[in-house]
């Protein structure tokens, strides 16, 4: 039985969230629907998520002594964490020491935290599916690795990184050096290791959203959304659509690797499997163990979006992954570097009919920082993604 208390008061059930983005803040605003305490924490004073919660806190969540104090002194009823950059192994110590409950184990955030960890999990252990791989952890090393065997073309990313920061492909000999310099400095935090994929020349790519919730018996149940269609530009998401078409073997092949991976994973909660498909092949990409960037279209396809999904699962409530109606997400960067700036044309991007706007109140933009995202419903699914880049090529971001 789930019984939730009164926000600010004895009673109250507490939830404290690491990394306050856009994800956060929709995550957050599903928990304050059901009346949880919510305290929202980032590196930065007024991320998207803070603006929203109870409570806001800024610390270095890669720091242990630093992330290790702010739970001791909150002591929620649940962590969960929004980025893949914190402290991890100091997670597993207050989880195992039974301070804290990690969604959706502490495990699986330490997993998901590096590119390593989750590559090996699934490739040696799980046994599914994926690029050929290498790590390295120097610029011979990564020549090395390509000359053995990964060949080109073959794609270099910092193993502890996400929306694409310094990755690059690499399509012959001269952008090896080029590519191990790119990913050095994009690294977000962490050491100099890289790995390295063979490219896969996919026909599509999609996101399998799986949710594990608990049901009617308390036994812990899977749920898939619709697969999720998208397009990345330099590893960043651009455009996302749900439903994708599948042949039923893709489908099938699709959940079978998100089961198996999210089984593993353990714990209740909503994951982004991201997968590639070619015909009925699909090759296991990385997953999230929380609401996922392209899933923000979500917002205007499903009764119950990705971030209300993940409310209710970690709240051991029931899910619905029902969808209301096709639609398409279309992202709008900050194409400027400053801070405090001004979105003209909203109301031109909502004169677009089937559309709604996100904007999540980031306090500096940079050229290339997501700022907010257009969203658009249409029984036809190519339709809503027109509709949702016209809303969002229609929001204009400038300094103030
Ligand atoms: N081995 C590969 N072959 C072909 N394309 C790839 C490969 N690896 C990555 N990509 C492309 O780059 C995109 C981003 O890669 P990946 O998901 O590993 O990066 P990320 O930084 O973790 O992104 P995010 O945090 O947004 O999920 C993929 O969605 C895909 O489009
Ligand atoms: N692909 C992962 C992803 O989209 N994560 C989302 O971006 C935020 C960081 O944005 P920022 O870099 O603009 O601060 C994170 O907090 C999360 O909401
Ligand atoms: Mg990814």
């Amino acid at each position: 039985m789930t019984t939730l208390g009164t926000p600010l008061s004895p009673s109250a059930t507490r939830v404290l969230l690491l990394g306050s983005g856009e994800l956060g803040k929709e995550v957050l605003i599903a928990l304050q629907r059901l009346g949880v305490e919510t305290i929202a924490v980032d590196r930065y004073e007024n991320a998207p998520g803070q603006q929203v919660a109870h409570h806001a806190r800024t610390i270095t969540m890669s720091d242990p002594a630093q992330l290790k104090a702010l739970i001791e002194a909150e002591r929620p009823d649940l962590v969960v964490p929004e980025i893949e950059a914190i402290a991890t192994p100091m997670l597993q110590e207050l989880e195992a020491a039974g301070v804290v409950r990690v969604i959706p184990t502490a495990r699986a955030a330490r997993l998901t935290m590096d590119r390593e960890g989750i590559r090996r999990l699934a490739a040696e252990t799980l046994g599914l599916p994926t690029s050929p791989y290498k790590f390295c952890d120097s610029l011979d090393e990564l020549q090395a690795a390509i000359d053995g065997g990964i060949g080109y073309p073959c794609i270099v990313k910092p193993v502890m990184s996400s929306s694409g920061k310094g990755q690059s492909k690499i399509d012959g000999p001269a952008e090896v050096k080029k590519a191990w310099d790119y990913a050095m400095a994009g690294g977000r935090v962490g050491p100099g290791r890289i790995i390295v994929e063979g490219f896969i020349d996919f026909d599509y790519e999609i996101t399998q959203l799986t949710v594990r919730a608990t049901g009617a018996d308390g036994e812990t149940a899977t749920h898939f959304c619709d697969p999720i269609g998208h397009i990345q530009v330099s590893g960043d998401y651009v455009e996302s659509w749900q439903p994708h078409p599948m042949t039923p073997k893709a489908l099938a092949e699709s959940r079978r690797i998100a089961k198996a991976v999210t089984d593993d994973l353990g714990g209740l909660g909503l994951f982004g499997v991201e997968l590639f498909v070619k015909g009925d092949q699909v090759w296991f990409s990385e997953v999230s163990p929380r609401p996922h960037d392209t899933g923000m279209v979500t917002m205007i396809t499903q009764w119950q979006n990705e971030f209300e999904l993940h409310a209710r699962a970690i709240l051991g409530l029931p899910v619905s992954t029902e969808l209301r109606s096709p639609g398409a997400s279309a992202v709008i960067y900050g194409g400027v570097d400053a801070t405090g700036i001004v979105f003209d044309g909203v109301d031109e991007a909502l004169q677009v009919p089937q559309t709604e706007l996100r904007l999540f109140g980031k306090p500096e933009s940079f050229t290339k920082r997501r700022m907010g995202v257009a969203l658009a419903y249409d029984a036809d699914v190519q339709k809503a993604r027109d509709q949702a880049k016209l809303a969002a090529s229609k929001v204009k971001p400038r300094k103030a």
